[in-house]
């Protein structure tokens, strides 16, 4: 089987090595020579080089390919997937072969573009996941869409990918561009736990005084166990790491977080879609928050620094806590994809959404098997429920901020005990004569409920 691959950089490079490897012969091509130089060497230095055809245009690839062909994009998204789209068109692509952009592109964008090249070729989706490692040796793959090319490719992803359980994590997991959806509340949710993982961290090392190496031995202790995951154990092992002079290796890295977008898209279409992902949100604007000294509207928005106070933290509950708030950021990262399927019709699959993500992705963990479980199961973890109510204050209580932590605490509070939902109806109602709808489901204002002499001015 042939395949071409556009884009030979971190990604491409290394999904390249993983497909030869499989058995697949690539027609690969870079506008960057150096890479395809790069990608060469490393073939060769495995032995299979003779599966490797590097190309200076994309009009010797599609002369090179065989007819129905398949053809890979691995290019930054945006702009870039549609250049390489119309030089594709223009270097010979026909109706019956597939593209697929497996790039982190906005889903919206891939709606737009399967009508845009429907009569030109196949265009498909798929979100891949696992950074550099995992793109090598086995990522996850959500891929969307009915494409009839998808035949010919899929059961050569199917051994691309990684496996779980001797399952591949490679999935079409619903209709149209459902798969960078589907990848793109991936990342929303990779964000929320690496920054959870931060304030458990921050909580750990400023309110009770531990060095990164102690708070890089417990997580270690609890990687060891149930909560093993992907972003705890890389973590740990950042926080051990130290310079010669014994310096630990965080403190010289900048607070200013960076992000590409899909974390942002997910808040957006969060909030568009009218589904509640406090912790997802929190995550991304936790990010916003580290580079507000560098805006321009930050320099008066700048306060003096405060002095926070030592707290006693239970290991035993705080672990607990941590378990209780990831299951939460999944559990809300489900809701998104399974409110947004309803409303684009997709149809996505929650059970091979949760496959492709049981191993090769960032957000990897041992216990995905208890988020597939839901909310019955998060209902009977009271003991873990407790532990993050008594966590989240008392972590409040340290003076030092928590988002994402306080964020889920409040999600589960907000779904799980009274409602102040009707003040703020009445309020509404109010001032606004907006309506409110009774407990025996009637439509009506306030004034048919109450006699209101006169109203507050
Ligand atoms: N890095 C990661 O961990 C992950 C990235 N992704 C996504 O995968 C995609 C690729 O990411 P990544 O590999 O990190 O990006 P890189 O920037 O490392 O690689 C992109 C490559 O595409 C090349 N390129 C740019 N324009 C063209 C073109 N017109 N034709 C052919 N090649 C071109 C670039 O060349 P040049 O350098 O000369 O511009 C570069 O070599 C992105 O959408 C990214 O969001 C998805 C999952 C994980
Ligand atoms: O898709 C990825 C991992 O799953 C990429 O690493 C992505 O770049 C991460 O997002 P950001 O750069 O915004 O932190």
């Amino acid at each position: 089987m042939q395949v071409a691959l556009v884009g030979l950089g971190v990604m491409g490079k290394n999904l390249a090595l993983n497909l030869i490897e499989k058995g697949l012969t690539l027609v690969a091509y870079d506008t960057n020579p150096d890479a395809g130089a790069e990608l060469i060497s490393c073939a060769q230095s495995l032995g299979l080089a003779e599966r490797l055809h590097i190309v200076s245009d994309l009009g010797d690839m599609v002369r090179r390919l065989e007819s129905p062909r398949s053809i890979l994009l691995l290019v930054p998204a945006g702009e870039l997937v549609d250049r390489v789209c119309t030089d594709l068109i223009e270097a010979g692509v026909a109706k019956e072969d597939i593209i697929v952009d497996c790039g982190n592109s906005n889903y919206k964008d891939g709606i737009t573009r399967k009508l845009k090249y429907q009569n030109k070729f196949e265009f498909a989706t798929m979100g891949i996941s696992g950074g550099a490692e995992g793109a090598r040796h086995g990522p996850a793959m959500m891929a969307s869409g009915s494409e009839g090319g998808w035949e010919r490719i899929e059961p050569w992803f199917e051994k691309v990918a990684a496996s779980y359980n001797g399952e591949s994590c490679f999935a079409r997991v619903g209709q149209s561009a459902s798969g960078h959806f589907v990848k793109m509340v991936h990342n929303g949710i990779e964000y929320a736990l690496m920054q959870l993982i931060a304030e458990v961290y921050q909580l750990l090392r400023h309110g009770t005084e531990r060095s990164p190496k102690e708070v890089a031995a417990i997580f270690e202790q609890w990687s060891q166990g149930s909560l093993n995951s992907y972003l705890l154990s890389i973590s740990s092992h950042i926080l051990s790491l130290e310079t010669e002079q014994s310096e630990p290796l965080v403190d010289l890295i900048d607070n200013k977080v960076g992000a590409k977008g899909t974390g942002l898209w997910t808040a957006q279409n969060a909030l568009e879609l009218g589904i509640a992902v406090p912790s997802l949100v929190a995550a991304v604007q936790a990010r916003h928050l580290t580079n507000t000294i560098d805006t321009h509207a930050a320099k008066e928005m700048t306060y003096a620094k405060k002095a926070t106070i030592k707290v006693d933290v239970d290991l035993d509950e705080l672990k607990d806590a941590f378990y209780m708030a990831s299951l939460l950021c999944y559990r809300q990262g489900l809701a998104l994809i399974k409110g947004a399927s309803r409303e684009h019709q997709w149809k996505v699959d929650l059970a091979k959404t949760l496959q492709t993500w049981r191993a090769g992705c960032i957000i990897r963990a041992d216990y995905l098997d208890d988020i597939a479980q839901g909310v019955e199961f998060i209902d009977t973890l009271e003991k873990e429920s407790a532990a993050l109510r008594n966590v989240a204050g008392l972590a409040m209580a340290s003076g030092l901020a928590f988002p994402v932590l306080s964020s889920t605490q409040t999600y589960i509070a907000t779904l799980s005990t009274p409602s102040n939902g009707h003040l703020v109806q009445a309020q509404r109602d109010y001032f606004g004569e907006h309506g409110i709808k009774t407990h025996s489901g009637e439509t009506c204002h306030i004034t048919d409920l109450v006699e209101l002499e006169s109203k507050v001015r």
